[in-house]
């Protein structure tokens, strides 16, 4: 038996990091997916669970018994009970992964290898397998990677489990309903929180339900686009990870405490206006380029308070500066601190414009791209087909 799971990426328009601390944020699901293969061999005497980083030619494998022996805790799998790993078990976990000598320059990735080995164990218990993963999206980089990497393991162990009631006889691409979306939308929160310590949970569900989400303390609201949004994504290819600078915010907040609560309240207001404006109807006393210069003027807005925060870098400003001379707005997505950032490219904006900007951040050594924004959130497909 074969399972494909499919979850996107993200960006977020307005709101990261104060939507850590009860502020409203904006996000939506892009047209980069990571992909997650399980098949359980046929006969049970190979006794490891494998786990194949494919785009890294990285493969790590635990003889079943090795992880029954770290985990006699777990008993029997509770695919229908989402819990969090207990500090015990990280430890546990963490002992199974160091084993893996992963390269030092991918350290990075031993997070979410105990992050799989959490959901895979909780989910499917101590059955022998095979899990193969690719992504395109780029890791550590604030579009998303953990959430999706989350989502997709969740969908692939739950839609083989006997806790899930979903048609294997489908052909090609499935969604599942909507209570088995809240079950897996869970279990990859309790995923996140290996990768990032306190997620807010905005990550995951933009990636569980697709489109446009407005989110707020663990909320969602659905949100139908009355605009057709083009963004740039420009990655400034500079490395962090969302833990740390998720961290730093707290740190800050807990040195600032009054003068933060301000900064979050300002970005609640700035997001609510955001998604009003995005879903205000088409034929609109606004016309199309009078709503674009809100956006922009919110998107500075929100950039302005993201470096209250301490979570810009030079790389950010550099390429800040750079869209500004071509009079576009931009702001950083994810974590920032390095990462990608969200440039709006009006409508009525000329092609020669763009390549231009695009001519220009590329020549600073960042990577430009344009992903298609919106669409569907996770996706899964039994059997050989897709
Ligand atoms: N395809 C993947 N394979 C293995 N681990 C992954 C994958 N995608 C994400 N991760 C985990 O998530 C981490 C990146 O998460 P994070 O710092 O939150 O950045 P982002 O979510 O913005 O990409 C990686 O270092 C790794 O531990
Ligand atoms: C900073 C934050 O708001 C978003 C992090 O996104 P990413 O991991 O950088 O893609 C954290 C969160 O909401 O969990
Ligand atoms: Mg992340």
């Amino acid at each position: 038996m074969e399972v494909k799971a499919r979850a996107p990426g993200k960006i977020i328009l307005s709101g990261e990091h104060a939507v850590v601390h009860g502020s409203t944020a904006v996000a939506s699901s892009i047209n980069l997916y990571t992909n997650v293969t399980l098949s359980f061999p046929t006969s049970e005497n190979d006794g490891t669970l494998k786990l194949q980083l494919k785009d890294m030619a990285l493969e790590f494998s635990w003889p079943i018994g090795k992880i029954k022996e770290a985990l006699p805790n777990l008993g029997a799998p509770s695919a229908s009970t989402p819990t969090s790993c207990s500090i015990e078990s990280v430890k546990s976990i963490s002992a199974l992964v160091e084993e893996q000598n992963i390269p030092e320059a991918k350290i990075a990735l031993a997070s979410g290898i105990a992050a799989f080995l959490w959901l895979y164990t909780s989910i499917q218990g101590f059955r022998p397998a095979t899990v193969v993963v690719t992504s395109d999206l780029p890791l550590g980089s604030g579009l998303g990677s953990s959430a999706a990497f989350c989502v997709a393991l969740s969908a692939a162990f739950l839609a083989l489990s006997d806790s899930v009631n979903v048609d294997k006889m489908h052909q090609g691409w499935l969604i599942f309903g909507e209570s088995e979306l809240e079950l897996l939308n869970k279990w990859a929160f309790e995923g996140e929180k290996i990768i990032h310590g306190k997620p807010s949970g905005i990550d995951n569900t933009v990636s569980t339900y697709g489109n446009m989400i407005k989110f707020r303390s663990g909320n969602l609201t659905r949100i139908k686009s009355n605009m057709l949004l083009k963004m740039l994504i420009t990655n400034t290819r500079v490395g962090r990870n969302t833990k740390a600078l998720v961290a730093g915010v707290s740190e800050r907040t807990l040195r600032h405490p009054n003068a933060m609560s301000f900064v979050f309240n300002a970005v609640d207001s700035i997001s609510n206006e955001l998604a009003t404006i995005i879903q205000s109807p088409a034929p609109d006393e606004l016309s199309i380029t009078e709503k674009e210069a809100k956006l922009e003027e919110l998107m500075e807005m929100n950039q302005g308070l993201l470096q209250c925060m301490g979570v810009s870098h030079a790389s950010i400003e550099t390429v800040l500066r750079t869209t500004l001379k071509y009079k576009l707005a931009s702001k950083l997505t994810g974590a920032g601190g390095g990462g990608c950032v969200l440039t709006l490219l009006p409508t009525l904006l000329s092609g020669t414009v763009v390549d231009k900007v695009i001519a220009e951040l590329e020549s600073c050594g960042f990577q430009c791209l344009i992903a298609g924004i919106g669409g569907n959130g996770v996706e899964i497909c039994f059997g050989g087909s897709s």
